[in-house]
């Protein structure tokens, strides 16, 4: 299957303003805007025509978002806005502090959701949601139901015993999910034709059924060299040889290579604002991993939703470097230490810097020629087990989150400085047994960041973030070594640059001196978040004074000291007290 870039889902115009303002030609320069003057702006998303619009220059984030939600239809946190280089991630910023002025174009990336929502109606009444993804087809979908233990064992139908009518419709097995659900919410009703041979043929062989039903790529087999994956060592031969793959990473690995040998092609994300491919296994029925090239990172070279090239090589967070998200999302790995066993105390997924070879990546431009077809090139990135989950955090509210399970993350995020912690990237996982939740961090690519500028954290709008922290997240933290870290990375071969081991430094001795002060997740985490796009956090102001005082210029150390006394000062002002719940 190629990959598909995001599509949109347009309402018709309102005759607002995006419709009826005469279009001239989009700059880049910035004019000056004052405070309250009515400014032209210019967004663009690929597929979409240029969309002027007039606002405000003191409007906030979120009021660009809305309109964008009443004019075109999709709705406000599906929206990623990008100007010069810059998320403007904070919905509460205004369009000026971003730099944002008259006659600039802002860029739109439309994060369209990878699962679709479909309720299956039976004829008794009966009703099965099903989440399935775009790219998949009918009759995958049947072969769900043949599954779902929603139905009991003997009333389960075989995909052969199954129509699916959609609008007085039959479906056909053949066609994806993308082209006849349109949007969420579709009802698809299910009648079921018994055929008593066929019942004991599934009986006798379930799996040869399954694998005979997949109608898409079926037989599509690849040559061997158009497809591999080799993990990737970098940094001094000697020690990367020391190096062993973790056993769950040996595994992933194995089983996409099976999957693209079998000619489970890559299935491209409709979501974020880099590449992101879902790998397959041998069957085609079950995701293995994520594989997120670096050359398609946003601001990289191919980056497959629009965003123009870095000019300065600095990534959408500032601090982070385009390319370099391959990197840090295994650092985040690597630094997740298990307490126990082999899963990180916050539950990273296992993740490593793999090359990849398939041609369903985006082939880079002097090599997508459709006359030559040269073999595609293998792709450096980071490849990432993929979680079964029932959706992110966005899709729900927190109320129900376990409190240890926002704990977890937490600390992740404050010892990594993580710039990128939204909602959307924390995936959600129900248990088997239907109690309980679990809560899986991924996307770290802008963890660790050179500055603590764009640190962001959704969870601290959440109750749980002020709840005090439990004995054994206490031993956690205080098991954790800085000095020992950066070694851990450098034996990785990540070359941690000055700055970044300076992050993870000054943010690891804010999250102990808190944690041994009994603070919160929320007042530690507001330490270095924020509180307006153009106020810096208490950490920025640390720092600087840090680096102000004397004597502190190349010695490493008696930086770290003068942080360390003046965060005692600063932290000694806050009350544990205000860890209330609200
Ligand atoms: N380990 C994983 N398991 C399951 N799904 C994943 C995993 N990693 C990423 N995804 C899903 O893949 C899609 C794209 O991933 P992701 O959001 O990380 O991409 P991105 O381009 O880095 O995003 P962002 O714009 O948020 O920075 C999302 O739907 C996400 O939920």
């Amino acid at each position: 299957m190629s990959p598909a870039g995001p599509t949109v889902i347009c309402a018709a115009r309102d005759g607002g303003d995006l419709g009826l303002l005469p279009l001239r030609p989009p700059s880049s320069s910035s004019a000056s805007a004052s405070a309250g003057a009515a400014i032209m702006i210019y967004l663009t998303a690929p597929g979409l025509a240029v969309m002027p619009m007039r606002v405000m220059a003191s409007d906030s984030i979120a009021s660009v978002k809305l309109r964008v939600q009443t004019s075109r239809g999709v709705t406000a946190r599906k929206q990623k806005l990008v100007f010069d280089g810059r998320e403007l991630a904070r919905d509460d910023g205004r369009i000026r502090d971003y730099g944002v002025a008259d006659g600039n174009v802002v860029h739109l990336v439309i994060r369209i959701p990878d699962l679709r929502l479909i309720t299956v109606e039976t004829v008794q009444g009966g009703k099965f949601r099903f989440r399935v993804e775009p790219g998949r087809t009918v009759g995958y979908v049947k072969q769900q139901i043949a599954k779902d233990r929603r139905l009991h064992p003997t009333t389960r139908p075989d995909p052969d015993e199954q129509r699916l009518v959609l609008e007085g419709e039959d479906l056909d097995d053949r066609h994806l999910i993308h082209d006849v659900c349109r949007a969420d919410g579709a009802v698809i009703h299910l009648l079921v034709q018994r055929s008593s041979s066929k019942i004991s043929a599934t009986e006798a062989d379930d799996d040869g059924f399954e694998v005979s039903i997949v109608a898409r790529d079926a037989g599509q087999q690849l040559p061997r060299r158009d497809v591999g994956i080799e993990p990737v060592v970098v940094g001094d031969p000697k020690a990367a040889a020391q190096q062993k793959l973790p056993s769950a990473v040996r595994d992933m690995i194995d089983a996409a290579v099976a999957g693209m040998e079998k000619g489970n092609a890559p299935i491209m994300s409709s979501e974020g604002t880099g590449g992101a491919y879902f790998m397959q296994d041998a069957t085609g029925h079950r995701h293995v991993a994520v594989f997120k090239p670096a050359d398609e990172e946003p601001m990289a070279a191919n980056n497959p939703r629009g965003l123009p090239v870095s000019s300065t090589g600095e990534g959408l967070k500032k601090g982070t470097r385009v390319g370099e998200g391959a990197l840090r999302e295994v650092a985040a790995y690597i630094l997740d230490h298990p307490r126990d066993g082999a899963t990180g105390f916050a539950g990273v997924p296992p993740t490593a810097l793999v090359r990849c070879t398939h041609k369903a990546f985006r082939q880079p431009l002097d090599q997508a020629s459709p006359l030559a077809a040269p073999p595609p090139v293998p792709k450096l990135g980071s490849m990432q087990a993929f979680v079964s989950n029932c959706g992110s955090c966005e899709d729900m509210g927190p109320r129900a989150f376990p409190v240890h399970e926002v704990h977890k993350i937490c600390v992740l995020d404050i010892r990594l400085a993580n710039a990128d912690r939204h909602a959307g990237n924390i995936l959600v996982c129900k248990h088997d047994d239907g109690d309980g939740m679990s809560l899986v961090p991924i996307d770290h690519g802008y963890c660790l960041p050179e500055s603590f500028e764009d640190c962001t954290f959704e969870w601290l709008y959440w109750p749980q973030c002020r709840e005090p922290f439990g004995e054994e997240t206490v031993e956690y933290v205080r098991s954790l070594d800085a000095e020992e870290d950066i070694a851990m990375l450098r034996l990785h071969g990540w070359e941690v640059s000055r700055e970044c081991a300076r992050t993870l430094r000054v943010a690891t001795m804010l999250l102990k001196k808190g944690v041994e002060r009994g603070l919160t997740a929320f007042h530690i985490g507001s330490v270095l978040c924020r509180e307006t796009l153009t106020k810096e956090s208490a950490i920025e102001e640390i720092v600087r004074e840090a680096e102000g005082a004397g004597g502190c210029d190349d010695d490493e150390t008696a930086f770290l000291q003068a942080v360390s006394e003046i965060m005692d000062r600063r932290l000694d002002e806050i009350s544990p007290l205000g860890a209330k719940v609200i």
